[in-house]
């Protein structure tokens, strides 16, 4: 089938073809009930119950492609989002919108140097050999370093000139870490998540740049707005489910008060009378990181028959 021609009437949504993120992307389009099957080497899946066609990119180029209103939505690091919106020319304002936080993907765009080297201070790295796959952050951050104001406005010529000492710095696709073994550079600006890369490389972070995450985002030009928000209230549902669990149990009306402060859920719990008198359920959702501890509470403050149930979907504004 010819793909491209089946792409016009089609609400398009860019999802990473490979990397860290791309696992958590294809479990978050199953959950969505985002139908397709991608078949072998091709970028494009058209989605089988709605009308979406998937893109398959690097995650570095999607905030280009929602940018330019090519792609309607995409799915990305905010570290991504924020090298793209550094690449754009000084005063032109960026058309990606991020709608909202994915929970995955957690890391950080971190200033290395050897971990056995002189550098101690990002100072010491002005005027020296930087590599990166993050250029347009990492000149923003050592033009700030070296002028104490951003790039932006220096070449606006409202402040003081680039100083004579100009952080030289190299682009690099993969493998960043192995720059500065290499000869190639005094310092890296890299992404960390268990600091398991940089500790093998015998580097060491001594400054943050970007914190990230996966992000959802929109092209401002999109002319799909409706097919956007379904599919971004049912990625938000997916969100949430995995968040949340739904707890259950039974109190006496003298602990109810107590129970109901454990676990004030996320409007306010469900509160249903029981046979007996004296007693309620409460049914509420809780964020699953506090599960344990929430239910250690409610045990010591008497309530019984406490259950925790998966939850698989859901819907709410808030
Ligand atoms: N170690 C990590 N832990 C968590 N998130 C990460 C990690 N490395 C990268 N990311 C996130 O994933 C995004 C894509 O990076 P990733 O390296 O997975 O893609 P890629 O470079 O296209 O793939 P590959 O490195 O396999 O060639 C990054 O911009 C960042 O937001
Ligand atoms: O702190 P860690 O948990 O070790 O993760 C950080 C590493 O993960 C990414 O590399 P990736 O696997 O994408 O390989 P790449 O360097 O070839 O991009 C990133 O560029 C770091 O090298
Ligand atoms: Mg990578």
């Amino acid at each position: 089938m010819d793909l491209v021609n089946h792409l016009s009437d089609r609400m398009l949504f860019a999802v990473p073809k490979k990397g860290r993120l791309q696992q958590a992307c294809l479990d978050l389009l199953s959950g969505s009930d985002i139908q397709f099957k991608r078949e072998n080497r091709l970028d494009i899946a058209l989605v089988k119950n709605l009308p979406i066609a998937l893109i398959f990119l690097p995650a570095a180029d999607i905030p280009t492609f929602v940018g330019e209103g090519k792609v309607d939505l995409g799915i990305t690091g905010i570290d991504q989002v924020a090298e793209h919106d550094a690449q754009l020319p000084y005063l032109e304002s960026s058309n990606v919108e991020q709608i909202m936080d994915l929970g995955f993907g957690n890391c950080k765009l971190q200033v290395q140097v050897p971990e056995k080297g002189q550098i101690k201070d990002v100072k010491e790295l002005i005027g020296k050999n930087i590599v990166t796959s993050f250029t347009a952050l990492t000149e923003d951050y050592f033009a700030r370093l070296e002028s104490g104001r951003s790039r932006k406005e220096s070449i606006n010529g409202t402040t003081s000139p680039i100083p004579q000492l100009k952080t030289k710095i190299k682009f690099v696709g993969g493998s960043v870490e192995a720059a500065c073994a290499l000869g190639v550079a005094d310092g890296i600006v890299d992404l960390v998540e268990s600091g398991e890369t940089m500790r093998a490389a015998g580097l060491c972070a001594i400054d943050t740049v970007v914190e990230s995450t996966a992000v959802l985002i929109k092209s401002k030009k999109t002319t799909n707005q409706k097919l956007v928000d379904l599919v971004t209230a049912r990625i938000r549902g997916v969100i949430q489910a995995q968040r949340y669990v739904l707890c259950t149990y039974n109190v006496s009306r003298s602990n109810l008060s107590e129970a109901t402060r454990i676990t004030p859920g996320k409007r306010a719990p469900t509160i249903m009378s029981l046979e007996e008198s004296d007693w309620v359920a409460v049914s509420v959702m809780v964020e699953k990181k506090n599960l344990a501890t929430v239910m250690d509470e409610l045990s010591e403050h008497h309530a019984t028959d406490i259950l925790a149930t998966e939850i698989v979907n859901s819907r709410s504004t808030g």
